[in-house]
């Protein structure tokens, strides 16, 4: 959460010159309300409904660069769909996550004790995000573009 896909998707997209889509913003989009609002108003679970639905349609249509919510590999049928697919999981240690999102409200997962919340998030999901990613890039320390090249790098496509 926070560790820079939507940011760094953005960015791959344009150096590849394909187009860029993200589920989060399809989900704001089709409710006219913000992610926190609909964990707030519905609850996690009608979002992650939202959630498995939006990336079905995704991965469907979408022919480009795809981020996914932070949270969309909790779904079995969602990881069975990214199998095969050029995934790249973009990882991050806590103090960078801490920086990046810890004083942000926009992330309801976050919003009390991010620290350790984002702690027990991660050990619930690590081995989710590597069992469907094909490449694993960090990013500490590194600038959304140095994470861009090293994407492109590690999933051996194109130079930018
Ligand atoms: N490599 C980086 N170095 C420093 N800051 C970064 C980097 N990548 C992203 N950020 C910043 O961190 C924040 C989170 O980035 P972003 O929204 O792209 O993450 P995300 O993985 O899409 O998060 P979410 O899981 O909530 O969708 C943004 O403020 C962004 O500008
Ligand atoms: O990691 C998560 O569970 C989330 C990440 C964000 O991308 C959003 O999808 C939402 O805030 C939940
Ligand atoms: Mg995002």
């Amino acid at each position: 959460m926070g560790s820079g896909k939507s940011t760094v998707g953005e960015l791959l997209a344009a150096q590849l010159g394909v187009a860029f889509r993200d589920t989060d913003a399809d989900i704001v989009a089709a409710e006219g309300r913000e992610i926190s609002d609909i964990f707030v108003e519905d609850g996690e679970e009608h979002f992650r409904a939202l959630e498995r639905a939006a990336v079905r349609t995704a991965v469907a249509e979408h022919t480009g660069v795809l981020a996914l919510g932070g949270g969309a590999i909790l779904d079995d049928g969602t990881r069975e769909l990214l199998a095969g697919l050029p995934v790249a999981y973009l990882s991050m240690d806590v103090e960078e996550a801490v920086k990046r999102v810890g004083l942000n409200t926009a992330r309801p997962l976050l919003a009390v004790n991010p620290r350790r919340q984002w702690r027990e998030l991660m050990d619930a999901r690590r081995h989710l995000y590597t069992e469907v990613a094909r490449v694993v890039v960090a990013t500490d320390d590194r600038t959304p573009e140095e994470v861009a090249q090293a994407v492109l790098d590690a999933l051996e496509l194109k130079d930018v």
